[in-house]
């Protein structure tokens, strides 16, 4: 399962304090959406999720262990941009990070153990929408393929934590409606929590099973460095939704009181704690 736990977390930078004192458990197969104003800590949180950055103080586990201090395969990261490697062809980026998990002193595998990779990867490509896109590079690709490379290349590490920075913030709405419906079957199919940064409510609402905004409490100029962000408020997604129940697209899609999605992990108006 993939449980994130953040216990009493500050980051400082110098003299900056930039995240104060937050304390959240993210529930296995969350779908977490984190909004808040410009600079107010929310890639830096996604960061040290990542293992990128150290906490100054607090801790954060996950399924109960303390996160390895850098990055690993447990956790998969996708950004707005820049996520693939621009001279490797479509099926390269998805088959390095298994061959390089596999084979660390080369990085490439070889015979049966590579042409099992190649499958893999193909059927990850297939189930994104890029079959038939496999030899081609990164800059052959629209801003949307490209997304949804990142997405596959990420998904093939079979992260339990899959952590996303504006990763749709780029791209044209209606290709973002698609990779959206994209998102929330990927999410829907692989166990994986999800942590997603985004300016956008509505993507916010449209994906989420969780809200959760940062902010000051104190944010006068001279008061900046002094405080940082913590949890403003933390939003349970209404109707609720949970990952292997029916996807909702529609908002006329209300379920019903014995509807089964009603007892998913982050159900209820009032959610339990830690969901
Ligand atoms: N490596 C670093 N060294 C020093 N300061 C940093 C570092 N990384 C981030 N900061 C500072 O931390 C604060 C929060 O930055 P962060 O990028 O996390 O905010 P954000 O909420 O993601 O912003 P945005 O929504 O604009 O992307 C900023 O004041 C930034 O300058």
């Amino acid at each position: 399962m993939s449980r994130l736990e953040i216990r009493n977390l500050w980051k400082e930078y110098g003299q900056q304090i930039v995240l104060e004192n937050i304390s959240l458990t993210i529930a296995p197969r969350a779908f977490v959406a984190l909004v808040g104003p410009s600079g107010c800590g929310k890639t830096t949180f996604l960061r040290l999720l990542l293992g990128q950055e150290v906490p100054t103080r607090g801790e954060i586990l996950l399924d109960g262990q303390p996160l390895p201090r850098e990055p690993g395969p447990d956790r998969g990261v996708v950004y707005q941009r820049y996520s693939v490697f621009p001279h490797m062809t479509v099926l390269g980026n998805v088959m390095a990070g298994p061959e390089m998990k596999t084979a660390r002193f080369l990085g490439r595998r070889f015979g049966a153990a590579r042409r099992a990779i190649a499958e893999e990867a193909r059927a990850m490509l297939a189930e994104v929408g890029l079959a038939g896109a496999e030899d081609k590079y990164p800059a052959q690709l629209s801003g949307g393929m490209q997304q949804r490379l990142a997405l596959a290349q990420a998904l093939m590490m079979k992260p339990r934590v899959l952590l996303l920075d504006e990763p749709f913030g780029a791209l044209d709405p209606g290709i973002r409606s698609d990779i959206h419906r994209l998102m929330q079957r990927l999410w829907n199919e692989t166990p994986m929590t999800v942590v997603m940064v985004t300016h956008d409510l509505k993507e916010a609402f449209t994906l989420a099973t969780r809200i959760i905004a940062f902010e000051r409490r104190r944010d006068r100029p001279e008061e900046r460095d002094r405080y940082g962000a913590s949890v403003g408020s933390d939003i349970a997604v209404w109707p609720p939704r949970s990952a292997g129940g029916p996807t909702i697209w529609t908002s006329d899609y209300l379920p019903d009181r014995d509807d089964p999605i009603l007892w998913g992990p982050t159900t209820g108006t009032t959610r339990p704690q830690g969901a």
